[in-house]
C-alpha cells in the first residue's frame, strides 16, 4: 500500500494517542480521517490540520484504511449498519478493540475483509508504544507492511501468529501502562508520607521509572540481575525488597494479569454474536 489513507472510527483515548504519536512520526495530517459523535473531539482533531467528520459513512469512502476505535461493547452496533460501505470501498480494516474477533468484526460487516486486529497502548502518544498484531489470512504483505510502519512509527510493533494470543499482549502491555501507574500513585502516596513535596516525588518518580526501563532495554541484562545491583546487602533497597517478597509480589502481579487476561477472553466470547 503506497501512502494510504486512513481513518479512526472513534477519536477517544487509544486513537487520540495513536494519531498524535503519527503525527509526531511525521504523518501528514491530511492522510488521516477521524469521525466522532463528540463536537469537542472533532473540533480538537480538525485543528491538528486533520478531516473530521460526523458522518462515519464519509469516512469510510475516503480511505483505504479503516481503523475501528470504539469500545468493544458498541463495536457491533456501530459497524453493522455500515455493511454496504464497507463492501463499496473494501478497506483494510484494523481493530484496536479488546477481545473482539476479527471473525466477529467481518462477519459484522458483511464478510470477505481483510482485518488486522491490534492492541496497542496508550504511550504510542509519546512514541512510546507497544502494539501487538494479528491478521487474518486475506490479509496481503504489502497491507501487513503498511500497518506495521504506522504502529513501529509509534513504538514497538509485534505480530502474534494465533489470534489468541492477543489476550496475553492485553495483560502484558494494552492494559500495562495502568500497573505502571498504580504503582506510580503508590510510591508517591509513600513519599509524601515520608515528608517530600509532591513535585519533588513525582519529579524523582517518573524519571526513576524511565530510568529503570531504559536500563532493561539498553543494558541487555535482565530486570532481576539489575534489581541485585541497586541491594547492597544490609543495605536499605534489600529491605524494601524484602518486603515485597513477604507480600508475595509475585502473586499479585499474577493474580492481576490473570484477571485482566480472563477478562479479555469473556469479552470475546460475550461480543462474539
Ligand atoms: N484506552 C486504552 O488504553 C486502550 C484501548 N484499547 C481499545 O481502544 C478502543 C477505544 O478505547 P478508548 O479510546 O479508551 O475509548 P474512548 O471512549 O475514549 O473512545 C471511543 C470514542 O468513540 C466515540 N464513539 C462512540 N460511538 C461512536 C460512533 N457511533 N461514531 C463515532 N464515534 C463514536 C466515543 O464517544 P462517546 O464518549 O460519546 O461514547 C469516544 O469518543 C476500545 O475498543 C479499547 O478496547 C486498546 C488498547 C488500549
Ligand atoms: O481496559 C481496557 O479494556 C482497554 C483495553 C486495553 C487497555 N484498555
Amino acid at each position: 500500500m503506497h501512502d494510504p489513507t486512513i481513518g479512526f472510527i472513534g477519536a477517544g483515548n487509544m486513537a487520540g494517542a495513536i494519531i498524535d504519536g503519527m503525527l509526531a512520526s511525521g504523518f501528514p495530517a491530511d492522510r488521516i480521517w477521524i469521525c466522532d459523535r463528540n463536537e469537542d473531539k472533532r473540533q480538537a482533531f480538525d485543528h491538528k490540520g486533520l478531516h473530521a467528520t460526523a458522518d462515519n459513512a464519509t469516512l469510510i469512502r475516503a480511505c483505504d484504511i479503516v481503523v475501528l476505535a470504539v469500545k468493544p461493547q458498541a463495536l457491533k452496533s456501530v459497524v453493522e449498519p455500515l455493511a454496504s460501505e464497507f463492501k463499496a470501498r473494501n478497506p483494510l480494516v484494523v481493530s484496536v478493540a479488546a477481545g473482539v474477533t476479527a471473525e466477529s468484526i467481518d462477519r459484522w460487516i458483511g464478510g470477505g475483509f481483510a482485518i488486522v486486529r491490534t492492541m496497542p497502548n496508550t504511550p504510542a502518544l509519546v512514541m512510546t508504544g507497544s502494539t501487538g498484531l494479528y491478521a487474518n489470512a486475506r490479509v496481503s504483505d504489502g497491507e501487513k507492511g503498511a500497518v506495521e510502519s504506522i504502529f513501529s512509527g509509534i513504538g514497538t510493533a509485534v505480530w502474534v501468529d494465533r489470534e489468541d494470543d492477543l489476550h496475553a499482549v492485553t495483560a502484558a502491555s494494552g492494559s500495562a501502562p495502568a500497573y505502571f501507574f498504580r504503582f506510580m500513585e503508590a510510591m508517591q502516596k509513600a513519599a509524601e508520607a515520608q515528608g517530600l513535596d509532591a513535585a519533588t516525588a513525582s519529579a524523582l518518580i517518573a524519571q526513576t521509572a524511565l530510568g529503570a526501563a531504559k536500563m532493561v532495554q539498553e543494558t541487555g541484562e535482565s530486570p532481576a540481575e539489575l534489581r541485585r545491583k541497586v541491594c547492597s546487602p544490609k543495605g536499605t533497597t534489600e529491605q524494601a525488597i524484602l518486603s515485597f517478597e513477604r507480600d508475595d509480589i509475585d502473586a499479585v502481579v499474577a493474580r492481576a494479569m490473570e484477571a485482566c487476561h480472563h477478562r479479555s477472553i469473556e469479552l470475546s466470547k460475550a461480543l462474539a454474536d
